[in-house]
């Protein structure tokens, strides 16, 4: 590997350079395995750059850059050290795990995360063989013979988080542990049993013979993957009698990130990816609230990120991120998502994150192309240029989006052509604005995931996961002025859309949904019903007045012209009341055009919509996720899995991404509700 400077002081003990920051994040470049070895000869590029500071700078930060050199810091992840190839795990003990070694004597937790990409070493560092010990055996060394030194008793826990279940390993007759919280809101591992340990022979031989021989049933009768979190407590006591007054040292060895769009199309295989992955982005954004001191820290997101309360927050942490030498697209994510959460401190993230997702994806596509990574800063120009090209890709949707409308979804319908002409203008703008409203949010899609992480999260509340990773979201289209004011002018426009509404409602085939209703009595209600159900919510959002609780309209029944009250769901929608009200004040509603005046009164719609998708998701049953498109029988099975563990898995678009669900098929998936509901 590549390193532009001397090595700094090895063997200092190295805790937080700076001390407000709870989690030092150290990055370790597993050494090559033996088949690796080989493909690596005749190729002396290395694909790791590391960065290390000049000798006597201030900053002891290391920057890690992927392919060649970067032009500018904003292209590598920074890390507080980098160990590279050829330093041992011995010199990460010395320099990282001792000095938590003598703080645990002290009184306090440490715990030290393992994280990285699938086959990054993690277990090669935290646990290693019996012959060459990793982090865990050698910190066990340390803590028994100081323990014999101070008249301390220790002991042991081995438990593996599988499917956000925890199992003990070291009980496999009584494996499930609860995690619970005590009277005085500590958190209590029940089940999970504790080992006296009074010899590194005795620790060994239950370390890795115990580990090795465990599975628990569960794994066994799904026959799936053995990907779980493991972990190791190491007690330290007064008392020999139980391990109540203790303080701990925890080893997580975490499942490796993959991202599961690659990985397989294996059903089982992607659902326990998927949930991996979920938990993985617990833990980063645990990390970066502790670092960020944020007020709220969402422990209770995953069952790990319970388990390790007490040893995160006013204790300190140490995120080690492995990292494969060689070309792996998952190692970038995972090296630039730790690095990120773990400066939760340095807020101004946003822009830079966003050149490193970009780099990320072209830097993948240009590596499979040429068969060797191009340079990072090329990439990130490139994504740049496809920037610069968004707003015109914009432009050229809406017209994709009426052209959609004309030649397909509205082709079936008999209604007269004034009305179809309007309501194809209308559609295509509904159609365009959903594209509007998803595709920013989404574009990004292969780094959706690292956008949890770049600014920060409302003080007042813990967020759900769905809500963390809304809220980190770049907001700058929410809260511009512009977008405001287009709100406003939005809200402005209600009276003039009831219009529009019923050139929507010639379209709408009630005597059909009627008969699909009293067909599907007693069951769970059709997807036709249940977009019947948008509609109605889109409908009171028409309604220029909250006290008006019936319209009457004209349908296409067999008895034409018969007039039916339609019953308006509450007239009211979170957005539209609260700024109908500002309307009232302002009385201002002026566009510059028929298309802007257009384009502005269908945000309300829009959000709306979204809203109505999710709560479908959220509520449907598995017949009728499997009506929608890009949800077939895997993807539903996983959505009620979801829904078993939350009742609301899904609170925004993002959340949709921890299903797999590319942008590309969620906005598909939103047109063609959307289709639907207006043919
Ligand atoms: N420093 C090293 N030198 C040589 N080989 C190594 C080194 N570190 C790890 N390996 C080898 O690389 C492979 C992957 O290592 P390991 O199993 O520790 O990865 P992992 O990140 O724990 O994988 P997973 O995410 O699947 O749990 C193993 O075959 C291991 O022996």
């Amino acid at each position: 590997m590549a390193s532009s400077t001397a090595d700094p002081d090895r063997m200092k003990p190295n805790l937080c350079s700076n001390p407000s920051r709870k989690v030092r994040i150290v990055a370790k470049i597993r050494g090559f395995t033996d088949q690796e070895s080989q493909s690596v000869i005749g190729n002396p590029t290395p694909w790791i750059c590391v960065h290390k500071p000049k000798e006597g700078a201030l900053s002891e930060k290391v920057t890690i850059s992927f392919g060649e050199q970067p032009t500018s810091r904003k292209d590598a992840s920074e890390v507080d050290y980098c160990y590279e190839q050829n330093e041992d795990i011995g010199v990460i003990f010395s320099r990282e795990i001792k000095p938590l070694v003598s703080e645990v004597f002290d009184g306090l937790n440490a715990t030290i995360i393992a994280y990285g990409a699938r086959g990054s070493g993690k277990t090669y560092t935290v646990k290693g063989s019996e012959e060459k010990p990793g982090l865990a055996v050698l910190a066990m060394a340390e803590i028994i013979s100081m323990a014999k030194e101070f008249g301390k008793s220790v002991g042991v826990s081995l438990y593996e988080v599988f499917q956000d279940h925890v199992y003990d390993i070291l009980d496999p007759k009584h494996p499930e542990v609860q995690v619970l919280d005590d009277a005085q809101g500590k958190v209590n591992l029940r089940g999970l049993s504790q080992v006296s340990v009074k010899s590194i022979s005795e620790f060994q031989e239950m370390y890795f013979n115990g580990c090795n021989s465990y599975k628990p049933a569960q794994k066994i009768a799904l026959e799936l993957p053995q990907k779980s979190h493991k972990g190791l407590i190491i007690y330290v006591s007064s008392c020999n009698e139980n391990f109540t007054k203790m303080s701990k040292m925890n080893f997580v060895d975490l499942a490796g990130y993959e991202d599961v769009r690659r990985s397989s199309s294996d059903g089982s295989y992607f659902v326990e990816s998927s949930r991996i992955n979920k938990s993985l982005y617990a833990l980063l954004n645990v990390v970066y609230a502790i670092n960020a001191n944020e007020s709220r820290v969402p422990y209770r997101e995953s069952k790990l990120t319970r388990m390790l309360q007490d040893s995160l927050g006013k204790n300190h942490v140490l995120m080690l991120t492995c990292l494969n030498p060689s070309f792996c697209r998952d190692t970038l994510y995972a090296v630039s998502s730790a690095s990120r959460s773990c400066q939760g401190i340095n807020r101004v993230m946003t822009d830079s994150s966003k050149k490193v997702r970009g780099s990320t994806k072209q830097m993948v596509v240009s590596s499979l192309k040429n068969g060797k990574p191009s340079t990072v800063s090329t990439a990130v120009k490139k994504q740049s240029v496809s920037r610069a090209h968004f707003s015109e890709k914009k432009a050229s949707c809406m017209v994709k989006g009426r052209k959609l409308f004309d030649e397909g979804n509205l082709s079936s319908s008999k209604q007269a052509k004034s009305h179809s002409d309007d309501a194809s203008t209308m559609q295509s703008m509904f159609l365009t604005e959903i594209d509007s409203a998803i595709v920013p949010s989404l574009r990004e899609e292969e780094s959706a995931k690292s956008d949890m992480l770049l600014a920060p999260v409302p003080k007042d509340k813990e967020l759900s996961g769905s809500d963390m990773l809304l809220a980190r979201l770049p907001k700058d289209e929410d809260v511009s002025p512009q977008s405001m004011s287009n709100h406003l002018e939005a809200t402005a426009a209600i009276n003039s859309d009831a219009k529009a509404l019923t050139i929507f409602e010639d379209c709408y085939d009630l005597e059909k949904e009627n008969t699909s209703l009293l067909i599907n009595e007693g069951r769970s209600p059709p997807l036709s019903a249940r977009l019947r159900e948008i509609s109605n919510n889109l409908r009171s959002l028409y309604s220029s007045t909250p006290l008006c609780k019936k319209i009457q309209m004209e349908v296409d029944t067999p008895s034409r012209g018969q007039v039916v009250s339609y019953d308006i769901v509450e007239p009211k929608t979170p957005t539209m009341d609260h700024d109908a009200r500002i309307y009232d004040k302002l009385e201002v509603a002026k566009f510059n055009s028929p298309w802007e005046t257009l384009n502005n009164r269908s945000s309300g719609i829009k959000h709306s919509l979204v809203k109505e998708y999710l709560k479908f998701l959220n509520t449907a049953s598995k017949e009728e996720l499997k009506g929608l498109r890009g949800i077939g029988e895997k993807r539903a099975t996983y959505i009620l899995e979801l829904r078993q563990e939350s009742p609301e898995p899904f609170k925004n678009l993002d959340d949709l991404q921890g299903i797999g669900l590319s942008g590309k098929q969620i906005k598909g998936m939103m047109k063609k509700v959307a289709g639907e509901l207006l043919s």
